[in-house]
């Protein structure tokens, strides 16, 4: 390959980027003008005035935030036409002022050849070139030629242009400890899931390392993108495993232009929850457990009571008898009613105040008619005697309490759940004061559709505020109308029938995140659920209650299933909400750890009993994982291997992965090492450890858990064999630990290694 051709190519490539910026920087300016003059524009005039007003400031302020977003890696690549045309292809769709299109938004459906075209099949294109950049200067081009005659006619050469390839950059590059978007580099088995129908449950099954996250992260960015009207509205739910993951991948969405995605673990489903509770194994596999159905159940009808004996009442200074035939008369017609408790509630109330207006009657010696009747009734509300035994059988109930005194009480859990064994009631006793973990969330939701809300109140409020909602999105409908005035660059970025949706959504979006947080009847209009194979079958049910339409991407990998309560396989979860009606996509390529550390892993997942897929990695490696034997306690030792490898590691990110029972005493010995001297690598932010919630450190010291969905340059996992014998899933967890790297993996142990680990000692 001549420089020259290469510097030609350059020098093209670049003069075309500069235009690309000049032009955004030319759409910022006139967006941020126009902000800033609606800005102005004064509030007062006709509510519709304001509304419409309101409307173009939230589109604008929508579309600078897009704009400001994709200043690095603008423009990606090209494909050159066989019709002699060609396609820029960028973060985001660029128009010129004469309405020749100059860039083409990644998720465009005539951009799908940048990822898709084949040789066999180049769906009218010539060649492809990727194009790398850093900030605004070019700095690579590589071509890949799709039809060689086209492309030796075109170029008069069949020799293609080329500097080092963009996707094994992207991959050798060190990690930041934040997930960078894939935009330039995204192959065509995950093309093909990103850009999947919406409607559906699509499951993507994948080993390691293959791209799950970021692929399911790039189709909701795609999903919103492609059906804007509908999930500008409902909004996307991402759920992931931890706070330190969702930290991890939170810059993706944002750097791709979307934003109104709600980012959520677990443990957050529930409103006003956020669980830091830990529950053992044993209580994490009952609280998942379907079974836990019956028992709240359960739980809630024996707080529907019949009192033992009749009881005396004072009703201003008359005595009647409440009669436990009565009450169970009105308990069982209340939940004939088959409404949920608060609501029945209402019922047996009503009921038994018509009873009890008899026989105050009759002490009273009183014709029963509508009059006194009311009389009666009013008498017996105001009475606290009444009013204490109303409550006494059947009082209204939040789940929270529900759930707290259920844990509370062993007699309480004895007869709702009698047939769980004395162990599994065990695991699920707890003092009131206990933490929510996040298997509660899913048990407080299940609660919560038992109990209802009952508060008519409430419900008015709501059907008030439903209403209003309604009335909006109509007229969000009109303002379709002046659309055909927006800035040619806005109008790309939105579809005419988008804005009317965007419209609603701007009174909803700047707070979407609260409001789907704080509304456990959101409707999402699109979920995606990471580490998905963690889920129990609880969790999966409060899932698909906050998606009635079904329209899920599930990522996982069911031989990395560390939960008691998680996933054996998908069918397990899935059919009992969607019988065959979730499909498989499967991906097949680790872009992550390297093949012959991959190899090593899986060995050892086979060994253990697991089934590890079949996989291939994008980048063999240099070598297997080194494999050293410690003589004496490997805490101490930890701090100079840490040192040795940062000082390797070239500014990269490393972690060590302990057993549960070592983790401390290693951040221990972290942070003594860095205080005493800065041996650990230099400055004391460098080598020290940071908590398992801190992402954005050089060094972490987490367990196996807590690394799942994470990637580090350079791993140093400790003791494997403890790993593995801390639970039943061990294996998976050790799996897991053994594929967060990028570079290296070096293992230390005292213990003999588990089976199928070898390297080179
Ligand atoms: N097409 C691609 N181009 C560049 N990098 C990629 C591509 N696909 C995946 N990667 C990178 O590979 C790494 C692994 O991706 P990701 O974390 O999404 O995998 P995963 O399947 O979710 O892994 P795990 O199940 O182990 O958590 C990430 O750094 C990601 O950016």
């Amino acid at each position: 390959m001549s420089q020259d051709v290469v510097a030609a190519a350059l020098r093209a490539e670049q003069a075309n980027l500069d235009i690309l910026y000049a032009r955004l920087d030319e759409v910022r300016d006139e967006t941020a003008r126009t902000l800033a003059q609606l800005r102005r524009t004064s509030t007062a005039g006709t509510p519709a005035a304001r509304v419409e007003r309101d409307a173009f400031l939230a589109l604008h302020t929508e579309n600078l935030v897009r704009l400001n977003a994709v200043e690095e890696h603008l423009c990606i690549g090209r494909l050159d036409m066989a019709d002699g045309s060609d396609r820029c292809i960028g973060r985001v769709g660029l128009t010129a002022p004469d309405g020749r299109r100059l860039l083409l938004d990644w998720r465009a459906p005539a951009a799908q050849p940048f990822y898709r075209a084949t040789p066999g099949d180049p769906d009218g294109t010539i060649s492809r070139r990727h194009l790398t950049t850093s900030g605004r200067t070019v700095t690579g081009v590589q071509d890949e030629v799709l039809d060689l005659d086209a492309y030796a006619a075109a170029n008069g050469r069949t020799e293609t242009v080329g500097t080092d390839g963009a996707l094994m950059l992207a991959l050798n590059a060190n990690r930041t400890g934040r997930m960078r978007d894939i935009v330039a580099t995204i192959q065509a088995e995950q093309d093909q899931i990103i850009r999947a129908p919406l409607a559906g449950v699509l499951v993507v099954q994948g080993a390691p390392g293959t791209g799950k996250t970021v692929v399911a992260l790039h189709r909701a960015a795609y999903l919103m993108y492609a059906h804007r009207d509908r999930l500008a509205r409902s909004g996307v739910l991402v759920v992931g495993p931890n706070n330190r993951f969702l930290r991890y991948i939170e810059q993706v969405l944002p750097s791709l232009g979307e934003t109104g995605v709600v980012m959520a673990t677990a443990g957050q489903l529930f409103p006003g929850i956020d669980a830091r509770g830990v529950d053992s194994a044993l209580a994490a596999e009952v609280k998942g457990d379907l079974r836990m159905t019956r028992v709240l159940a359960a739980a809630v009808r024996n707080r529907q009571r019949v009192p033992a004996k009749a009881v005396e009442l004072d009703v201003e200074g008359t005595r009647i008898i409440l009669a436990p035939h009565e009450v169970d008369q009105a308990r069982r017609r209340a939940q004939q009613s088959r409404k949920p408790h608060n609501e029945a509630r209402v019922r047996f109330v009503r009921d038994l105040l018509e009873r009890l207006a008899v026989r105050l009657a009759k002490a009273l010696k009183t014709e029963l008619d509508e009059d006194t009747r009311t009389e009666m009734v009013n008498a017996l509300r105001a009475s606290p005697d009444v009013r204490r035994e109303v409550n006494l059988c059947w009082m209204p109930l939040r789940p929270e309490k529900l759930l707290r005194d259920l844990y509370a009480d062993p007699d309480a859990l004895a007869a709702a759940a009698p047939r769980f064994s004395a162990a599994e009631r065990r695991a699920l006793r707890r003092d009131r004061t206990a933490l929510w973990t996040s298997a509660d969330v899913a048990l407080l939701d299940e609660a919560a559709e038992l109990l209802g809300e009952g508060d008519p109140e409430v419900d008015e409020a709501a059907a008030a505020a439903a209403a209003d909602l309604a009335a909006e999105r109509e007229y969000a409908g009109r303002v379709l109308d002046m659309v055909s005035d927006m800035e040619p660059d806005a109008r790309e970025m939105t579809t005419a029938a988008a804005l009317a949706e965007r419209y609603t959504a701007s009174q909803t979006r700047q707070s979407l995140v609260d409001e789907a947080a704080s509304d456990r009847n959101w409707a999402f209009g699109h979920v995606v659920i990471d580490e998905a194979q963690e889920l129990s079958a609880m969790q999966w049910r409060l899932l698909m209650r906050r998606c009635p339409s079904r329209s899920m991407t599930v990522v996982g990998d069911i031989a990395q299933t560390g939960s008691s309560a998680g996933a054996t396989s998908w069918g397990q979860m899935l059919d009992k909400y969607v019988p065959e009606r979730w499909r498989l996509a499967e991906l097949t390529v680790n872009y992550r750890t390297p093949g012959r550390i991959m190899d090593v892993a899986s060995a050892m997942l086979a060994a253990a009993g697991g089934n590890p897929s079949e996989i291939t990695s994008a980048r063999q490696g240099d070598s297997p994982p080194s494999v050293e034997f410690v003589s004496g306690p490997l805490a101490p030792a930890v701090p100079a291997v840490v040192a040795d490898e940062l000082a390797r590691s070239d500014g990269g990110r490393l972690a060590v992965i302990a057993p549960a029972a070592l983790v401390d005493e290693v951040a221990s010995a972290m942070l003594g090492s860095s205080s005493e001297s800065g041996t650990a690598g230099g400055s004391s932010s460098e080598s020290g450890a940071a908590a398992p919630d801190d992402a954005d450190e050089r060094v972490s010291v987490l367990t196996a858990r807590q690394s799942k969905g994470l990637e580090f340059d350079v791993v140093l996992l400790l003791e494997p064999a403890a790993i593995l014998a801390e639970s039943r899933r061990g294996a998976s967890d050790l799996y897991v630990a053994m594929t967060r790297c990028t570079q290296r993996l070096r293992i230390l142990h005292r213990e003999p290694l588990p089976a199928g680990l070898t390297g080179s000692d």
